[in-house]
Protein backbone atom coordinates (compact mmCIF):
# COMPACT_ATOMS: atom_id res chain seq x y z
CA UNK A 1 0.00 0.00 0.00
CA UNK A 2 1.39 3.40 -0.64
CA UNK A 3 0.75 6.21 1.62
CA UNK A 4 1.93 9.78 1.12
CA UNK A 5 4.30 11.46 3.90
CA UNK A 6 2.07 10.75 6.49
CA UNK A 7 2.72 9.53 9.72
CA UNK A 8 0.87 6.11 10.35
CA UNK A 9 2.83 4.07 13.38
CA UNK A 10 0.64 4.46 16.80
CA UNK A 11 3.18 6.30 18.14
CA UNK A 12 3.32 9.43 15.73
CA UNK A 13 -0.37 9.64 14.71
CA UNK A 14 -1.24 13.15 12.90
CA UNK A 15 -3.23 15.63 15.30
CA UNK A 16 -6.59 16.40 14.54
CA UNK A 17 -5.25 20.07 13.66
CA UNK A 18 -2.45 18.82 11.24
CA UNK A 19 -4.91 16.56 8.95
CA UNK A 20 -7.19 18.54 8.39
CA UNK A 21 -4.90 21.27 7.29
CA UNK A 22 -3.70 18.86 4.96
CA UNK A 23 -7.13 17.66 3.91
CA UNK A 24 -8.12 21.39 3.37
CA UNK A 25 -5.02 21.96 1.65
CA UNK A 26 -5.64 19.21 -0.60
CA UNK A 27 -9.35 20.28 -1.58
CA UNK A 28 -10.89 23.43 -3.87
CA UNK A 29 -13.88 24.00 -4.01
CA UNK A 30 -16.76 22.66 -6.94
CA UNK A 31 -16.88 24.71 -10.05
CA UNK A 32 -20.38 23.70 -10.38
CA UNK A 33 -22.97 26.69 -9.97
CA UNK A 34 -26.64 27.21 -10.88
CA UNK A 35 -29.27 30.33 -10.12
CA UNK A 36 -32.26 29.66 -7.92
CA UNK A 37 -35.12 30.95 -6.79
CA UNK A 38 -34.62 33.11 -3.97
CA UNK A 39 -36.56 30.58 -2.12
CA UNK A 40 -34.93 27.30 -3.00
CA UNK A 41 -31.59 28.49 -2.44
CA UNK A 42 -31.69 28.79 1.44
CA UNK A 43 -28.77 27.05 2.83
CA UNK A 44 -26.99 26.75 -0.37
CA UNK A 45 -23.75 28.71 -1.11
CA UNK A 46 -23.48 32.17 -2.62
CA UNK A 47 -21.33 31.55 -5.97
CA UNK A 48 -20.88 35.25 -6.54
CA UNK A 49 -20.51 39.05 -5.03
CA UNK A 50 -23.87 40.37 -4.98
CA UNK A 51 -23.87 44.25 -5.00
CA UNK A 52 -26.78 46.20 -4.00
CA UNK A 53 -28.55 47.32 -6.80
CA UNK A 54 -30.36 50.29 -4.63
CA UNK A 55 -29.60 52.19 -1.53
CA UNK A 56 -30.83 50.68 1.57
CA UNK A 57 -33.25 52.29 2.79
CA UNK A 58 -33.73 53.48 -0.64
CA UNK A 59 -35.65 57.08 0.66
CA UNK A 60 -35.27 58.73 3.88
CA UNK A 61 -38.30 57.60 5.97
CA UNK A 62 -39.21 58.01 9.63
CA UNK A 63 -38.44 55.39 12.20
CA UNK A 64 -41.71 56.08 14.42
CA UNK A 65 -44.98 57.20 13.83
CA UNK A 66 -45.30 61.00 15.21
CA UNK A 67 -44.63 64.22 12.91
CA UNK A 68 -41.59 65.08 10.57
CA UNK A 69 -40.19 68.89 10.96
CA UNK A 70 -37.11 70.82 10.87
CA UNK A 71 -34.91 70.44 14.38
CA UNK A 72 -34.04 73.90 13.74
CA UNK A 73 -37.81 75.03 14.73
CA UNK A 74 -37.59 73.76 18.13
CA UNK A 75 -36.06 75.72 20.60
CA UNK A 76 -35.18 75.60 24.04
CA UNK A 77 -38.87 74.69 26.05
CA UNK A 78 -42.31 74.77 23.92
CA UNK A 79 -42.55 74.77 20.73
CA UNK A 80 -45.75 75.17 18.48
CA UNK A 81 -46.34 73.72 14.94
CA UNK A 82 -48.30 74.22 12.62
CA UNK A 83 -49.60 71.04 10.51
CA UNK A 84 -49.87 70.97 6.84
CA UNK A 85 -50.12 67.62 5.88
CA UNK A 86 -50.16 63.63 5.95
CA UNK A 87 -47.36 61.40 4.96
CA UNK A 88 -48.26 57.58 5.01
CA UNK A 89 -46.03 54.37 4.46
CA UNK A 90 -46.34 54.16 0.38
CA UNK A 91 -48.34 57.58 -0.01
CA UNK A 92 -45.96 60.12 0.04
CA UNK A 93 -46.47 63.61 1.39
CA UNK A 94 -46.54 66.18 -1.56
CA UNK A 95 -44.92 69.15 -1.17
CA UNK A 96 -41.73 70.51 1.32
CA UNK A 97 -42.36 71.20 5.28
CA UNK A 98 -41.44 74.73 5.47
CA UNK A 99 -39.81 76.64 8.61
CA UNK A 100 -42.93 76.69 11.91
CA UNK A 101 -44.93 73.35 10.39
CA UNK A 102 -44.90 69.64 10.60
CA UNK A 103 -45.74 66.92 8.63
CA UNK A 104 -48.22 63.40 10.37
CA UNK A 105 -45.82 60.89 9.37
CA UNK A 106 -46.13 56.92 10.17
CA UNK A 107 -43.23 54.65 10.60
CA UNK A 108 -41.69 53.49 6.93
CA UNK A 109 -43.19 56.61 5.26
CA UNK A 110 -41.42 59.13 3.16
CA UNK A 111 -39.62 62.07 5.27
CA UNK A 112 -41.06 65.21 3.64
CA UNK A 113 -38.80 67.49 1.72
CA UNK A 114 -37.68 70.04 3.91
CA UNK A 115 -37.51 68.30 7.29
CA UNK A 116 -34.91 66.55 8.87
CA UNK A 117 -35.99 65.17 12.25
CA UNK A 118 -39.00 63.08 13.30
CA UNK A 119 -40.71 63.43 16.91
CA UNK A 120 -42.90 60.21 18.24
CA UNK A 121 -46.51 60.95 18.94
CA UNK A 122 -46.13 60.20 22.77
CA UNK A 123 -43.75 63.15 23.14
CA UNK A 124 -46.13 65.82 21.55
CA UNK A 125 -49.41 67.23 22.44
CA UNK A 126 -51.85 67.57 19.33
CA UNK A 127 -54.25 70.11 18.97
CA UNK A 128 -56.24 71.45 15.45
CA UNK A 129 -54.05 72.71 13.18
CA UNK A 130 -50.95 71.67 15.04
CA UNK A 131 -48.65 70.80 17.81
CA UNK A 132 -47.09 71.41 20.74
CA UNK A 133 -43.62 70.04 21.56
CA UNK A 134 -40.35 70.34 24.40
CA UNK A 135 -37.55 71.34 22.47
CA UNK A 136 -34.81 71.08 21.50
CA UNK A 137 -34.59 68.34 19.37
CA UNK A 138 -31.60 67.20 18.48
CA UNK A 139 -31.63 67.11 13.81
CA UNK A 140 -31.44 63.55 12.75
CA UNK A 141 -34.01 61.87 15.44
CA UNK A 142 -36.21 59.18 14.69
CA UNK A 143 -34.54 59.07 10.65
CA UNK A 144 -33.71 56.30 9.21
CA UNK A 145 -31.38 58.16 6.30
CA UNK A 146 -31.04 57.12 2.69
CA UNK A 147 -28.36 54.61 1.87
CA UNK A 148 -27.20 54.55 5.85
CA UNK A 149 -27.43 50.82 5.25
CA UNK A 150 -26.19 50.27 1.98
CA UNK A 151 -25.30 52.80 -1.03
CA UNK A 152 -26.13 51.21 -4.22
CA UNK A 153 -22.81 49.41 -5.51
CA UNK A 154 -21.97 48.54 -2.08
CA UNK A 155 -21.59 44.27 -2.09
CA UNK A 156 -24.31 43.29 0.45
CA UNK A 157 -23.48 39.89 0.44
CA UNK A 158 -20.23 38.05 -0.35
CA UNK A 159 -19.45 34.72 -2.22
CA UNK A 160 -19.29 31.61 -0.29
CA UNK A 161 -21.87 33.12 2.72
CA UNK A 162 -24.48 30.41 3.13
CA UNK A 163 -27.71 31.63 2.84
CA UNK A 164 -29.67 31.96 6.24
CA UNK A 165 -32.84 33.25 6.38
CA UNK A 166 -31.30 36.52 7.10
CA UNK A 167 -29.46 36.88 3.89
CA UNK A 168 -32.61 35.60 1.83
CA UNK A 169 -34.66 38.19 3.25
CA UNK A 170 -31.66 40.93 2.46
CA UNK A 171 -31.62 39.65 -1.27
CA UNK A 172 -35.52 39.87 -1.32
CA UNK A 173 -35.21 44.11 0.27
CA UNK A 174 -32.84 44.36 -2.74
CA UNK A 175 -35.10 42.62 -5.55
CA UNK A 176 -33.13 39.85 -5.94
CA UNK A 177 -35.91 37.06 -7.71
CA UNK A 178 -32.73 34.28 -7.79
CA UNK A 179 -29.48 33.73 -6.10
CA UNK A 180 -26.25 32.48 -8.40
CA UNK A 181 -25.38 29.44 -5.88
CA UNK A 182 -22.40 26.70 -5.84
CA UNK A 183 -24.24 23.10 -6.56
CA UNK A 184 -24.24 21.14 -3.73
CA UNK A 185 -21.47 18.52 -3.19
CA UNK A 186 -22.60 14.83 -4.46
CA UNK A 187 -21.61 12.27 -1.81
CA UNK A 188 -22.21 8.89 -2.03
CA UNK A 189 -21.79 6.83 1.06
CA UNK A 190 -21.91 3.07 1.56
CA UNK A 191 -21.08 0.63 4.82
CA UNK A 192 -19.10 -2.38 4.72
CA UNK A 193 -19.39 -5.73 7.28
CA UNK A 194 -20.93 -8.75 6.81
CA UNK A 195 -22.41 -8.32 10.27
CA UNK A 196 -24.63 -5.90 8.93
CA UNK A 197 -28.86 -6.20 7.96
CA UNK A 198 -31.25 -3.55 7.18
CA UNK A 199 -33.37 -2.48 9.51
CA UNK A 200 -36.79 -4.48 9.46
CA UNK A 201 -34.84 -7.98 8.71
CA UNK A 202 -34.44 -10.46 11.33
CA UNK A 203 -30.86 -10.40 13.14
CA UNK A 204 -29.16 -13.57 12.82
CA UNK A 205 -26.47 -14.36 15.60
CA UNK A 206 -23.24 -12.23 15.25
CA UNK A 207 -25.73 -9.72 13.40
CA UNK A 208 -26.45 -5.94 14.36
CA UNK A 209 -28.63 -3.92 12.07
CA UNK A 210 -26.63 -0.84 9.99
CA UNK A 211 -27.41 2.26 11.77
CA UNK A 212 -24.14 4.33 10.09
CA UNK A 213 -26.18 5.33 6.45
CA UNK A 214 -29.00 6.26 8.82
CA UNK A 215 -26.07 8.73 10.38
CA UNK A 216 -24.56 9.24 7.86
CA UNK A 217 -27.56 10.31 5.21
CA UNK A 218 -28.95 12.51 8.15
CA UNK A 219 -25.42 14.46 8.59
CA UNK A 220 -24.77 15.13 4.91
CA UNK A 221 -28.27 16.90 4.52
CA UNK A 222 -27.82 18.30 7.62
CA UNK A 223 -24.59 20.14 6.28
CA UNK A 224 -26.34 20.55 2.85
CA UNK A 225 -24.81 18.06 0.36
CA UNK A 226 -26.53 15.55 -1.81
CA UNK A 227 -26.46 12.45 -0.33
CA UNK A 228 -26.48 9.26 -2.22
CA UNK A 229 -26.60 5.74 -0.03
CA UNK A 230 -25.21 2.87 -2.10
CA UNK A 231 -25.97 0.34 0.75
CA UNK A 232 -23.80 -2.26 2.06
CA UNK A 233 -20.68 -3.80 0.77
CA UNK A 234 -19.51 -6.88 1.74
CA UNK A 235 -16.21 -7.51 3.92
CA UNK A 236 -14.50 -8.69 0.26
CA UNK A 237 -11.63 -6.69 -1.35
CA UNK A 238 -13.18 -7.14 -5.07
CA UNK A 239 -16.47 -5.82 -4.03
CA UNK A 240 -15.28 -3.08 -1.76
CA UNK A 241 -12.99 -2.02 -4.97
CA UNK A 242 -15.53 -2.30 -7.50
CA UNK A 243 -18.12 -0.55 -5.31
CA UNK A 244 -15.63 2.71 -4.42
CA UNK A 245 -15.27 2.98 -8.31
CA UNK A 246 -18.66 3.13 -8.87
CA UNK A 247 -19.08 5.61 -6.03
CA UNK A 248 -16.36 7.79 -7.05
CA UNK A 249 -17.89 7.87 -10.77
CA UNK A 250 -20.73 9.61 -9.49
CA UNK A 251 -19.87 11.60 -6.73
CA UNK A 252 -17.86 14.80 -5.86
CA UNK A 253 -17.06 12.67 -2.43
CA UNK A 254 -17.32 9.39 -1.24
CA UNK A 255 -17.82 7.78 2.00
CA UNK A 256 -17.06 4.34 3.67
CA UNK A 257 -17.55 3.31 7.29
CA UNK A 258 -16.08 0.63 8.13
CA UNK A 259 -13.36 -1.54 7.90
CA UNK A 260 -10.83 1.06 7.48
CA UNK A 261 -9.01 -0.49 11.13
CA UNK A 262 -6.29 -3.40 11.25
CA UNK A 263 -8.28 -6.59 11.49
CA UNK A 264 -8.11 -8.78 8.87
CA UNK A 265 -11.54 -8.24 7.23
CA UNK A 266 -10.63 -4.44 7.27
CA UNK A 267 -10.10 -3.75 3.62
CA UNK A 268 -10.98 -0.32 2.83
CA UNK A 269 -7.32 0.97 2.80
CA UNK A 270 -6.22 -1.68 1.02
CA UNK A 271 -8.91 -1.15 -1.57
CA UNK A 272 -8.30 2.63 -1.68
CA UNK A 273 -4.13 1.80 -2.58
CA UNK A 274 -5.52 -0.18 -5.54
CA UNK A 275 -8.69 1.85 -7.22
CA UNK A 276 -7.07 5.45 -5.59
CA UNK A 277 -4.27 7.19 -3.52
CA UNK A 278 -4.25 7.72 0.23
CA UNK A 279 -3.53 10.88 1.08
CA UNK A 280 -3.53 10.39 5.04
CA UNK A 281 -4.66 7.54 7.32
CA UNK A 282 -4.82 7.20 11.38
CA UNK A 283 -5.35 10.93 13.71
CA UNK A 284 -4.44 11.36 17.09
CA UNK A 285 -8.23 11.31 18.38
CA UNK A 286 -10.69 9.52 20.16
CA UNK A 287 -13.23 7.95 18.61
CA UNK A 288 -12.29 8.45 14.85
CA UNK A 289 -8.03 7.35 15.07
CA UNK A 290 -8.37 4.86 11.87
CA UNK A 291 -9.84 7.83 9.83
CA UNK A 292 -8.79 7.60 6.23
CA UNK A 293 -8.80 10.24 3.53
CA UNK A 294 -7.68 9.85 -0.02
CA UNK A 295 -9.00 10.45 -3.47
CA UNK A 296 -10.24 8.04 -6.50
CA UNK A 297 -10.14 9.58 -10.01
CA UNK A 298 -12.01 12.37 -9.78
CA UNK A 299 -13.38 12.16 -6.05
CA UNK A 300 -12.52 12.73 -2.58
CA UNK A 301 -12.44 10.08 -0.35
CA UNK A 302 -12.84 9.49 3.55
CA UNK A 303 -12.59 6.40 5.17
CA UNK A 304 -14.74 6.35 8.69
CA UNK A 305 -14.25 3.75 11.28
CA UNK A 306 -17.40 1.17 12.03
CA UNK A 307 -17.91 2.72 15.02
CA UNK A 308 -21.52 4.93 15.18
CA UNK A 309 -20.03 7.48 17.20
CA UNK A 310 -16.77 7.69 15.50
CA UNK A 311 -18.84 8.22 12.42
CA UNK A 312 -20.39 11.17 14.06
CA UNK A 313 -17.44 12.51 15.57
CA UNK A 314 -15.87 11.99 12.87
CA UNK A 315 -17.98 13.64 10.43
CA UNK A 316 -17.95 16.73 12.57
CA UNK A 317 -14.57 17.09 13.06
CA UNK A 318 -13.25 16.38 9.51
CA UNK A 319 -15.98 15.52 7.02
CA UNK A 320 -17.59 18.37 7.47
CA UNK A 321 -14.97 21.50 7.64
CA UNK A 322 -13.70 19.28 3.74
CA UNK A 323 -17.64 19.65 2.50
CA UNK A 324 -17.72 22.96 3.50
CA UNK A 325 -14.56 23.72 1.57
CA UNK A 326 -15.76 21.90 -1.44
CA UNK A 327 -19.07 23.59 -1.32
CA UNK A 328 -17.26 26.96 -1.56
CA UNK A 329 -17.87 28.29 1.93
CA UNK A 330 -15.07 28.65 4.49
CA UNK A 331 -14.82 26.36 7.06
CA UNK A 332 -15.17 27.86 10.58
CA UNK A 333 -13.65 26.24 13.41
CA UNK A 334 -16.46 24.76 15.71
CA UNK A 335 -17.83 27.16 18.19
CA UNK A 336 -16.25 26.14 21.86
CA UNK A 337 -16.84 27.44 25.51
CA UNK A 338 -15.57 26.88 29.05
CA UNK A 339 -17.62 24.54 31.51
CA UNK A 340 -17.05 23.45 35.00
CA UNK A 341 -17.21 19.58 35.02
CA UNK A 342 -19.49 17.92 37.02
CA UNK A 343 -17.86 15.38 37.95
CA UNK A 344 -14.03 13.47 37.47
CA UNK A 345 -13.54 12.54 34.07
CA UNK A 346 -11.06 9.38 32.77
CA UNK A 347 -8.90 10.06 30.14
CA UNK A 348 -5.21 8.84 29.48
CA UNK A 349 -2.72 11.40 27.59
CA UNK A 350 -2.56 10.50 23.85
CA UNK A 351 -4.95 11.57 22.15
CA UNK A 352 -7.56 14.38 21.56
CA UNK A 353 -10.28 13.19 22.96
CA UNK A 354 -14.36 13.86 22.48
CA UNK A 355 -16.56 12.51 25.04
CA UNK A 356 -20.29 13.27 25.06
CA UNK A 357 -21.43 15.62 27.43
CA UNK A 358 -24.95 17.37 28.66
CA UNK A 359 -24.87 21.07 29.16
CA UNK A 360 -26.80 23.04 32.05
CA UNK A 361 -26.62 27.13 33.26
CA UNK A 362 -26.69 27.71 36.76
CA UNK A 363 -28.24 30.81 38.06
CA UNK A 364 -25.08 32.65 38.50
CA UNK A 365 -24.66 32.44 34.63
CA UNK A 366 -21.76 29.40 34.86
CA UNK A 367 -21.90 26.48 32.20
CA UNK A 368 -21.42 22.97 33.97
CA UNK A 369 -20.82 19.88 32.09
CA UNK A 370 -21.70 16.59 32.49
CA UNK A 371 -20.24 13.64 30.64
CA UNK A 372 -23.05 10.81 30.00
CA UNK A 373 -22.14 7.50 31.26
CA UNK A 374 -22.72 5.65 27.69
CA UNK A 375 -19.31 6.58 26.54
CA UNK A 376 -18.04 3.83 24.13
CA UNK A 377 -17.88 4.97 20.24
CA UNK A 378 -20.35 1.96 19.96
CA UNK A 379 -22.82 3.53 21.96
CA UNK A 380 -25.18 5.65 20.50
CA UNK A 381 -27.52 6.29 23.52
CA UNK A 382 -24.91 8.49 24.36
CA UNK A 383 -24.43 10.41 20.99
CA UNK A 384 -28.56 10.53 20.86
CA UNK A 385 -28.37 12.39 24.58
CA UNK A 386 -25.13 14.31 24.25
CA UNK A 387 -26.51 18.00 23.83
CA UNK A 388 -22.57 18.87 23.36
CA UNK A 389 -19.00 17.23 22.50
CA UNK A 390 -16.27 17.29 25.84
CA UNK A 391 -13.11 18.56 23.99
CA UNK A 392 -10.07 17.24 26.55
CA UNK A 393 -6.82 18.36 24.65
CA UNK A 394 -4.15 15.50 23.66
CA UNK A 395 -2.18 15.95 26.69
CA UNK A 396 -5.02 15.63 28.88
CA UNK A 397 -4.78 13.11 31.95
CA UNK A 398 -7.69 12.78 33.52
CA UNK A 399 -10.31 15.40 34.51
CA UNK A 400 -11.42 16.31 38.28
CA UNK A 401 -14.65 17.30 39.59
CA UNK A 402 -15.30 21.20 39.20
CA UNK A 403 -12.22 21.28 36.73
CA UNK A 404 -13.24 24.09 33.34
CA UNK A 405 -13.11 21.91 30.37
CA UNK A 406 -13.78 22.67 26.61
CA UNK A 407 -17.25 22.03 25.24
CA UNK A 408 -18.76 22.29 21.82
CA UNK A 409 -21.91 22.42 21.95
CA UNK A 410 -24.37 20.29 19.54
CA UNK A 411 -27.97 21.37 19.67
CA UNK A 412 -27.76 25.02 19.48
N1 LIG B 1 -6.03 -3.98 17.05
C1 LIG B 1 -6.70 -2.85 16.88
N2 LIG B 1 -8.02 -2.92 16.86
C2 LIG B 1 -8.74 -1.79 16.71
C3 LIG B 1 -8.08 -0.55 16.60
C4 LIG B 1 -6.67 -0.53 16.60
O1 LIG B 1 -6.02 0.53 16.51
N3 LIG B 1 -6.03 -1.70 16.74
N4 LIG B 1 -8.81 0.59 16.50
C5 LIG B 1 -10.11 0.54 17.11
C6 LIG B 1 -10.83 1.73 16.75
S1 LIG B 1 -10.28 3.17 17.46
C7 LIG B 1 -11.93 1.71 15.99
S2 LIG B 1 -12.85 3.12 15.78
C8 LIG B 1 -12.39 0.52 15.29
C9 LIG B 1 -12.63 0.84 13.83
O2 LIG B 1 -12.66 -0.27 13.11
P1 LIG B 1 -13.16 -0.39 11.63
O3 LIG B 1 -13.26 0.91 10.98
O4 LIG B 1 -12.33 -1.40 10.97
O5 LIG B 1 -14.64 -0.82 11.82
P2 LIG B 1 -15.25 -2.26 11.95
O6 LIG B 1 -14.26 -3.15 12.61
O7 LIG B 1 -15.77 -2.62 10.65
O8 LIG B 1 -16.42 -1.94 12.93
C10 LIG B 1 -16.21 -1.40 14.21
C11 LIG B 1 -17.50 -1.55 14.99
O9 LIG B 1 -18.53 -0.86 14.40
C12 LIG B 1 -19.64 -1.68 14.04
N5 LIG B 1 -20.19 -1.22 12.77
C13 LIG B 1 -19.56 -1.26 11.59
N6 LIG B 1 -20.36 -0.76 10.63
C14 LIG B 1 -21.51 -0.44 11.21
C15 LIG B 1 -22.72 0.11 10.72
N7 LIG B 1 -22.88 0.42 9.43
N8 LIG B 1 -23.72 0.34 11.59
C16 LIG B 1 -23.56 0.01 12.91
N9 LIG B 1 -22.43 -0.48 13.42
C17 LIG B 1 -21.42 -0.73 12.59
C18 LIG B 1 -19.02 -3.04 13.93
O10 LIG B 1 -19.94 -4.07 14.07
C19 LIG B 1 -17.98 -3.00 15.04
O11 LIG B 1 -18.58 -3.22 16.29
O12 LIG B 1 -11.44 -0.52 15.39
C20 LIG B 1 -10.91 -0.69 16.71
N10 LIG B 1 -10.10 -1.85 16.68
O1 LIG C 1 -12.08 5.62 16.53
MO1 LIG C 1 -12.30 4.47 17.81
O2 LIG C 1 -13.95 4.92 17.99
O3 LIG C 1 -11.44 5.62 18.81
O4 LIG C 1 -12.66 3.35 19.14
Amino acid sequence: MSLDACVTAETGLLSLQEALGRILADIDPLPRRENLPLKAALGRVLAEDVPSPLDLPPFANSAMDGYALRAADTAEGRSRLALVGVSWAGRPFQGAVAAGQCVRIFTGAALPEGADTVVMQEDVTAEEGGVFLQGPLKAGKNVRRAGEELRAGDIALAAGKRLGPADIALLASLGRREAAVRARPRVAFFSTGDELRGVGDPLAPGQIYDSNRYALDGLLREAGAEAIDLGVAADDPAALKALLLQASAQADLVISSGGVSVGEADFVTGALAEVGRIRLWKMAVKPGKPIAFGRIGAAWFFGLPGNPVAVMVGFRQVVRPALARLAGAEPKPPLRFGARSRQAMKKSAGRLEFQRGELERDQDGQWWVSGLAAQGSHMLTGMSRADCLIVLPAECAGVAAGDLVEVEPLAW
